[in-house]
């Protein structure tokens, strides 16, 4: 018979790659929540806003952002000036502090106008596992590079699951460098009291995976959410430990709810 409240007993119904896992960190983005589209539709505007009236040199390089490719490649997982940053370098465009500022400041009010129309739901597959994770006894913590992760998580009813929240507002004021440098995720098992190298990260970002291996986690779960092509492969080749399309892959038989 079970006995509740065991994390041996309750332990069962967690995937073999998680047994000897002492807390998780999620990313919120693309993660927990799914607000990465809703990134991404907004840097297109702002960015396509952008080389249309500075086309690049290069004609090559005028090709509008692609919501997939340049998303995950520069912006995805990256704080709103890095990302900005990035795509602009990527097309050999100006990345002077004011040209970065205005980019991001647009996306910014984009971003903010499609989230209060809109709104965001939590993936059922990861509130399963954190369900599952906390049943078990292990700690779990949302982390993000975005200033929005606690909105984020209030919109979609799913705040109170997570024991520490670590967003891009903590990240400026403690002076985090971002992804895929692993600090972010660092603080934030510093905060549940467990080593990284008895810790998970799951990332669905490519700076994401690579931040939680340049860490030294145990686990490095990269979430594909994109299945497409080879974009399992890519966050393999970034540092996943192993991929899946939804995190109730990681639940098993024995979860309930
Ligand atoms: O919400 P903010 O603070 O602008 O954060 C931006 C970034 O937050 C990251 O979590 C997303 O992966 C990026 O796509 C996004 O650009």
């Amino acid at each position: 018979m079970r006995r509740p409240g065991t994390r041996a007993d309750l332990g069962e119904e967690l995937a073999p790659a998680l047994h000897d896992i002492r807390a998780v960190v999620f990313d919120t983005d693309g993660v927990i929540t799914d607000s990465a589209r809703v990134h991404a539709a907004a840097w297109k505007t702002a960015f396509d806003a952008f080389l249309r009236a500075h086309p690049p040199d290069d004609p090559a390089l005028r090709r509008p952002f692609d919501v997939r490719d340049d998303y995950l490649r520069h912006v995805d997982g990256k704080s709103r000036l890095d990302g900005a940053a990035a795509f602009l370098a990527s097309r050999g465009l100006d990345t002077s502090d004011a040209t970065v500022r205005a980019v991001a400041a647009d996306k910014e009010r984009l971003f903010t106008e499609r989230l209060r129309a809109h709104g965001v739901d939590a993936y059922p597959g990861t509130v399963r596992l954190v369900r599952a994770l906390r049943r078990a006894q292990v700690p779990v913590a949302a982390a993000s590079a975005s200033r929005h992760a606690g909105e984020l998580l209030d919109h979609a009813g799913v705040s109170d699951l997570f024991d520490v929240l670590v967003d891009g507002g903590e990240a400026a004021r403690l002076r985090l460098p971002g992804k895929p440098r692993p600090d972010l995720f660092l603080e934030a098992v510093r905060r549940l009291g467990v080593p990284a190298a008895r810790a998970a990260v799951v990332e669905d970002a490519l700076a994401g995976v690579s931040a939680g291996r340049n860490g030294g986690f145990a686990l490095v779960v990269g979430v594909d959410r994109a299945a497409t092509g080879d974009s399992g492969d890519r966050l393999l080749h970034s540092g996943a430990d192993i991929v899946v399309r939804d995190l109730a892959e990681l639940v098993g038989a024995g979860e309930t709810q």
